[in-house]
């Protein structure tokens, strides 16, 4: 696992580098907090070592603003300081921190409390995986589809740029299930899933299982024509993987139809839940005019809030 140590003085580093290192750990290191938060943006280490009293950004400021960055925030923070009165302390869990460490330290100590909090981060993390993530397909589940929603449509907001929904469902998937059985059923998901999520030029920016059989992407910034020609991509992609009905439907392998709905995310208007509407409503008009097709639109009816 991967820490990172964040001091203004290279022998501090060095000693607590040294006394985890040999516990088997990855270590890197920061100087001051700037660097510290560009380090834990691009390395996205497991666990951070702060020191408090630094020149520019003392490790108060830098822990809030890893605790203010979503992407940082679920990074443990264990002070390490020789700041030991009790206000300090108190200061530092109140800024997030999960630990407190004072010097001098000993060497034992540490090397016990940072493999406490390595194992609840490891723990943390697989939980979170069980919870967001589909285990039959490894997709990301509705959950966390529903939360990528909400923040694209924020950042659609914010950047204008469009947004797009696209429902994508199995045709025919009760008579294959009925006729090769559940197991078969599910090894189809898994395959259909594998292609649907394969990144490609022409990808979708998220692809998530909805339910059942039904899965769901999110398309960020294109035009009606692109989105058309991913969600066409998406299609060929499932009727090319030819897994072959025992059932009495044509065509003879299975196919998926496809809703997709586009729109201009805007302030004045209800939010996501209307385009995810249309895309449904999509669907429902791709299954209409005979399945394994696509049906694209961006005519998202438009309500007043409030
Ligand atoms: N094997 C398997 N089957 C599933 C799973 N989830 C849903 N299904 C099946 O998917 C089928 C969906 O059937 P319907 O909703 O009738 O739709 P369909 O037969 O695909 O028909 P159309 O959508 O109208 O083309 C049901 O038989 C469900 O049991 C799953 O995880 N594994």
């Amino acid at each position: 696992m991967r820490i990172l140590i964040v001091d203004d003085v290279p022998d501090n580093i060095r000693v607590l580098s040294h006394i985890l290192r040999d516990a088997g750990y990855q270590i890197s290191a920061a100087t001051n907090g700037r660097k510290a938060l560009s380090l834990a943006s691009t390395s996205k280490p497991d666990l951070i070592l702060l020191d408090v009293m630094m020149p520019e950004m003392n490790g108060y400021e830098t822990c809030a603003a890893l605790k203010a960055d979503p992407t940082l925030a679920e990074i443990p923070v264990i002070f390490v300081t020789a700041l030991a009165d009790v206000e300090d302390e108190t200061r530092g869990f109140d800024l997030g921190a999960v630990d407190y460490i004072t010097k001098p330290f000993n060497d034992v100590i540490v090397r016990r409390r940072v493999q406490t909090h390595l194992e609840l981060k490891q723990q943390r993390d697989r939980l979170a995986r069980l919870s967001y993530f589909d285990s039959l397909t490894a997709l990301p589940n509705r959950r966390a589809f529903d939360e990528r929603l909400d923040q694209e449509w924020h950042r659609a907001l914010r950047n204008q740029t469009s947004l797009a929904i696209a429902m994508i469902d199995v045709d025919h998937f009760k008579a294959y299930n009925d006729s090769r059985g559940h197991q078969a059923g599910d090894e189809a998901l898994r395959m259909i899933a594998a292609v649907l999520r394969q990144p490609s030029q022409r990808a979708a920016d998220f692809m998530g299982r909805y339910g059942g059989e039904e899965f769901v992407g999110l398309v960020n910034g294109a035009s009606l024509d692109g989105l058309r020609d991913v969600v066409e991509q998406l299609r060929a992609r499932v009727e090319s993987l030819h897994i072959v009905h025992a059932a009495p439907v044509e065509p003879r392998w299975i196919t998926v139809s496809i809703g997709a709905a586009l729109c201009q995310p805007s302030s004045l208007f209800v939010p996501a839940q209307i385009l995810l509407d249309a895309a449904d409503r999509a669907l429902y008009c791709a299954k209409q005019d005979g399945r394994n097709r696509v049906h694209v639109t961006d005519t998202i009816p438009q309500r007043r809030q409030g």
